[in-house]
């Protein structure tokens, strides 16, 4: 069993821990060589500048767009302009500055039905991303809810998984909104894990999560941490504020 505190990259700011994972990201994919590079990106609030800066900073103007493959980690299922679509918060963020005629971007249509869509977003990550059983992507950004909730996986709902395991239904326990979500196996399987969670509203569910006692704690975001080989925190100090913690790192595959 790992111990999460030693994982911990406080930031003084939000905009330094998502400058800090912008510029990592090109750091990675050059350790990747030529090879397309699948990044899987999740929504919500929290990431929004982080967006931005890969849009319009010169970390995005150096980035080989090229390569990258983008994928969500969930989306609402919302039509696009909803103001709950994670694809309209990215397009919000940084759609016009996107390089679309480099960038390979499979979104997740969430206008469409829940049952046919989440069959055809897991057959494109089949199709898309090498790995067995499970494709394995290269990156997952995840955020983290006030509940402890990543992706669209909630603490102690039920997931509708599609046969092969790789993304599911899910249902806003708070909304009744549903959700597709890849499951906790497909992010186990990712190469790498990195969670960017920011502000005081967060400072009590993180020292949760990275104090849970065991690998079968309720929380997703703290089994997926515990269990998985190559996870990374990413916070600021707000969300950070209720944890021993040092001075800020760089993740740690840098
Ligand atoms: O519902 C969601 O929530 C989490 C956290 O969102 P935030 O607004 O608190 O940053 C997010 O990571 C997930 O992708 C999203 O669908």
């Amino acid at each position: 069993m790992r111990d999460p505190l030693t994982l911990i990259s406080p930031y003084s700011s939000s905009e330094e821990a998502a400058q800090v994972l912008a510029q990592s990201l090109t750091q990675a994919m050059l350790a990747k060589g030529d090879c397309p590079f699948h990044l899987a990106i999740s929504g919500g609030s929290t990431p929004k500048r982080l967006f931005e800066i890969l849009g319009i900073s010169t970390i995005g103007q150096r980035l080989p767009w090229h390569r990258l493959v983008i994928y969500w980690a969930d989306e609402r299922c919302v039509p696009t302009d909803h103001p709950d679509s994670n694809h309209g918060m990215l397009m919000s963020a940084i759609g016009g500055d996107l390089p679309h005629h480099e960038l390979t971007y499979h979104r997740i249509h969430g206008e469409d039905a829940p049952r046919r869509e989440v069959l055809r977003y897991a057959q494109l990550l089949r199709d898309n991303v090498p790995g067995t059983p499970l494709p394995q992507l290269d990156w997952i950004w995840l955020g983290m809810g006030l509940d402890g909730h990543v992706a669209s996986l909630f603490p102690e709902s039920v997931l509708e998984e599609e046969p092969h395991g790789i993304c599911g239904i899910s249902t806003n326990p708070y909304s009744g909104e549903q959700r597709i979500t890849l499951t906790e196996a497909m992010i186990m399987a990712a190469k790498q894990v990195t969670f960017l969670v920011t502000g005081h509203a967060k400072a009590e569910i993180v020292q949760r999560v990275l104090t849970a006692s065991a690998a079968d704690s309720v929380l997703p975001a703290a089994r997926i941490t515990y269990r998985h080989s190559k996870v990374d925190w990413l916070l600021d100090m707000e969300a950070a504020s209720t944890l021993p913690v040092g001075e800020a790192t760089p993740p740690r595959h840098l």
